[in-house]
């Protein structure tokens, strides 16, 4: 199975080699010459991956057409991209693995639901899970979720990409897979926020816990099982995600937290914080849906500038409730 992948940051560049460590050719497209040149000439993405020794049969190329007669497509493009990278891209029947974690802002839609209204007749499949992208590549033990509605498929998926240190586990459930990675990149500035604002660790555990509850009734309302909330997808990156500043978006509410401005925080990043984007959009579906999600109002009203303190005051002034 030849392996594409669309998109050379941090993520794209991390699992080009994991898809070459069965040691066949892989072909990866990125936006930015340089990273093109860089992967080529030096086999290393200096930009996006600095450090990490990529094997020669990772080829880079900046041209989309390139991607025409690869078995199977990796998308990691950022979520609000997708659509844009994926209409330019040769695919019509090749099975598309979704590895962005976000939804598309004015339509809704989770990156999968943008893939398949692209292209009806492309088979769809999710990888998503607790997963920095510089442990992947430095080849530290990883497990992720592989979700495909054809089992069969996904399991040939999952069988072309594991290795003894990457180890996919399968489902057939794909809104599940995208619900978990898109909602805890917001859920995941919220407890940056604790961290910068200093409110300690039972603030930031119990955000963890009400998180998932969010999480939780938004992917049950989306159709999501919660088998799939509870597992590495869901449950797994978040608590990956709320615990460490090697996430973007746990030291964007970092910064929140210590009082900057969004604006400036967002302003000249080379990197991409996901929930930045994902935080609005979510929180109209949630309302669209009547879900009550209060965390991810939150981040909203940070991220639109309003006061810390005055945003963790409502939060914990809102009415008590059963669990
Ligand atoms: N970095 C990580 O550890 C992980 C990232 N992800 C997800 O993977 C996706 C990609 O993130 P990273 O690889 O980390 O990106 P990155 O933050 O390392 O790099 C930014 C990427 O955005 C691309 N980009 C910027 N403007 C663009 C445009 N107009 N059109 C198309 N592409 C554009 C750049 O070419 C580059 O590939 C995100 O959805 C992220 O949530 C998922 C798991 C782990
Ligand atoms: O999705 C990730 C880990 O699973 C990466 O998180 P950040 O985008 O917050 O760095």
């Amino acid at each position: 199975m030849k392996i594409g992948v669309i998109g050379g940051g941090a993520w794209g560049t991390a699992l080009a080699q994991v898809a070459a460590r069965s040691g066949d050719p892989v072909l990866l497209w990125a936006r930015e010459p340089e990273v093109v040149a860089s992967i080529n000439q030096t086999h290393e993405n200096s930009r996006f991956l600095a450090g990490i020794a990529l094997p020669r049969s990772i080829r880079a190329t900046g041209a989309l057409a390139d991607l025409a007669g690869c078995d199977a497509l990796l998308v990691v493009a950022p979520a609000q991209h997708v659509r844009a990278v994926l209409a330019e891209t040769p695919v019509a029947t090749t099975p598309l693995v979704l590895c962005a974690k976000g939804i598309e802002a004015g339509t809704q839609l989770l990156v999968g639901e943008v893939a398949q209204q692209l292209y009806p007749d492309a088979p769809i499949a999710v990888l998503s899970g607790p997963t920095f992208a510089h442990e992947v590549a430095a080849g530290q033990p990883t497990a992720v979720t592989l979700a495909c509605a054809d089992a069969a498929l996904g399991a040939a998926l999952a069988d072309r990409l594991a290795s003894p240190s990457f180890r996919p586990y399968a489902s057939t459930d794909v809104i599940g897979a995208e619900i978990g990675g898109a909602v805890k990149n917001v859920l995941a500035i919220a407890c940056g926020v604790v961290e910068g604002a200093g409110l300690g660790q039972n603030a930031r555990a119990a955000l963890i816990a009400r998180g998932f509850a969010e999480m939780t009734r938004f992917g049950l309302a989306r159709g999501a099982r919660a088998e799939t909330l509870s597992g590495l997808s869901g449950l797994g990156d978040l608590v990956l995600t709320c615990s460490s500043t090697s996430s973007r978006n746990f030291s964007l509410g970092v910064g929140l937290g210590q009082g900057k401005r969004a604006a400036d925080l967002l302003a000249d990043r080379l990197t991409v914080a996901e929930g930045a984007f994902t935080a609005p959009v979510l929180q109209a579906a949630a309302a669209e849906a009547g879900v009550d999600m209060p965390v991810v109002d939150a981040v909203c009203a940070l991220l639109d500038g309003r006061d810390v303190a005055a945003v963790v005051g409502a939060l914990l002034a809102r009415p008590l409730r059963r669990e």
